[in-house]
């Protein structure tokens, strides 16, 4: 038998997880550990991820966009060597990720291939440190990539590969030492972004309007209940943006959201797709808004002039109600085939944040360990490359078969589309598609990416800020364009616009 020609294979991943006791506590102490300004964060009320470095990037075209992700996590995770003392839900090996809202974005005929010009339309990365938090849990994870030795060979090996089989000996990674890795002297000091100067984005106010005006009117004639019609403001300020800066603003102000950050996509979003731990699956789904009196006051309820509650306006408000219900059940339906149990709740709750209050439905469920195979109508991929690992489906599985929910597209999904495609004149980019992280496991979660901004790749002093709103027959354009600036002022907060 001819021995195969040595092949280069993927480089082996060596992931190490060791308690560190003494951390910061509070809702903006992961984000201020952060040393650099390409910073990974998922966190929520002082708890989550944060990482920063970068061991591995993975990319994605097209529709196949969340599955290859996934293939390829898997891929890498196949050939890590992971120790793990602390073994919970983000601790061991992870990955953040962030994906384009549509398949192929506005004016693109297709991005199944990667091309020399087109942006990625998903991107998982690997960090080389992550720190976390859960509850009394505290963690440090180092995360570094090993070129792998050529089976037979030396040539890409550590010096003393003399192994027979060197592709399963333990790599000799030096122990991480977090005094130095958290060391503060180390950090860059973060900036602020100067003045700020903004501009309409895409369509103006006046046209944004008479988009929202044509929906209604198609949602009158019948052709679809619901569509989600958003806008952007672009931002240009004075020095580089320094996501830190946005990033410790938010987590502290909104830490009812989710703060997060993924190569550029910032914000703190009210609305998590799907969380999977466990079995369990937990969707927290937003539609219905109302904007607060004076959003510099505290959350909790709040009268108006007229000395109306307006959570109880909120509560009763047939327009919202429906826009909700909606919402609920595109989310209900595309996780039923998942789940052997669901729980849907009969009536919403409303969630006080400082700018707005929202009605709110936690959806959850037990993940059958072989769920029917999804109706999933943007699901392209061959089924063999979608990878969930032996039995239930993963997380970014989850997220993809739940993208995009009614509460950012519309009811039904296609007619939805076609309107947002037809009147909305933007491209969404990662706005309102999922952005969250994963493990080893496959466990995760996944938020929307609303309440958020993307800092161009090529000039950190351009930001685009992005709104939506769902649109009913009852809609009024002036309202929901008045819904869409408090939507906005989160990020306007965060960058000082
Ligand atoms: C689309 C956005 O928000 C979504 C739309 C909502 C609504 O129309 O009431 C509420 C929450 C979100 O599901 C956004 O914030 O950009």
């Amino acid at each position: 038998m001819n021995a195969a020609p040595a092949e280069p294979v993927a480089p082996r991943l060596v992931v190490t997880t060791t308690r560190i006791p003494d951390l910061p506590d509070g809702p903006g102490a992961l984000v201020d550990l952060l040393p650099d300004t390409a910073p990974l964060v998922w966190v929520r009320r002082g708890d989550g991820i944060v990482g920063w470095g970068e061991a591995l990037r993975l990319e994605t075209w097209g529709p196949g966009r969340f599955a290859d992700a996934e293939a390829a996590w898997q891929e890498v995770l196949g050939r890590a060597q992971v120790q793990d003392d602390v073994r919970v839900p983000g601790s061991g090996a992870v990955a953040f990720g962030s994906f384009a809202f549509e398949d192929s974005p506005l004016g693109s005929a297709s991005l199944d291939e990667p091309g020399d010009d087109l942006p990625a339309a998903g991107v998982v990365i690997v960090p080389r440190v992550v720190v976390g938090r859960r509850g009394p849990d505290t963690w440090l994870t180092t995360l570094d990539l090993l070129p792998d030795l050529v089976p037979g060979g030396s040539e890409n090996g550590p010096e003393d590969s003399t192994e027979e089989s060197p592709r399963d000996a333990p790599a000799a990674v030096p122990p991480a030492d977090p005094a130095r890795l958290l060391d503060p002297a180390r950090r860059l000091p973060v900036t602020a972004p100067g003045a700020v100067h903004t501009r309409e984005g895409s369509l103006s106010t006046e046209d944004w309007k008479t988009a929202v005006e044509t929906a209604t009117a198609r949602i009158r004639a019948g052709e679809l209940d619901k569509v989600v019609l958003a806008r952007d403001v672009v931002a240009t300020t004075e020095h580089p943006v320094d996501p830190r800066h946005l990033l410790g603003r938010l987590a502290r102000s909104y830490d009812a959201c989710w703060t997060f950050s993924v190569d550029g996509l910032v914000g703190a979003t009210p609305e998590l797709l799907v969380r999977s731990e466990k079995g369990l699956v937990t969707s927290r789904v937003l539609a219905g808004t109302i904007r607060r009196s004076g959003s510099s006051e505290p959350a909790g309820p709040a009268a108006d002039d007229d000395g109306h509650d307006p959570a109880l306006f909120l509560a009763r408000s047939s327009k919202d109600l429906e826009e909700h219900e909606y919402a609920v059940r595109s989310v209900a339906d595309a996780l039923a085939p998942f789940c052997s149990s669901m729980n849907v709740p009969e009536a919403p709750f409303v969630l006080h944040l400082p700018n707005v209050l929202h009605l709110a439905s936690d959806v959850t469920g037990v993940l059958r360990s072989d769920p029917a195979p999804p109706v999933d109508t943007h699901q392209h991929a061959p089924a063999e490359r979608r990878t969930p690992a032996a039995g239930a489906p993963s997380s970014l599985a989850l997220a993809a078969a739940l993208h995009p929910s009614a509460a950012v597209c519309g009811t039904p999904t296609r007619a939805a589309r076609a309107v947002i495609h037809d009147v909305e004149g933007l491209d969404r980019g990662r706005y309102a598609a999922p952005v969250g992280w994963f493990g080893a496991d496959g466990d995760g979660e996944w938020g929307i990416a609303l309440r958020s901004c993307e800092i161009s790749a090529t000039d950190a002093r351009t930001v685009r800020l992005f709104a939506g709103c769902g649109i009913v027959a009852a809609s009024d354009p002036s309202a929901e364009l008045a819904e869409s600036e408090a939507k906005l002022e989160p990020m306007r907060g965060a960058l000082g616009a």
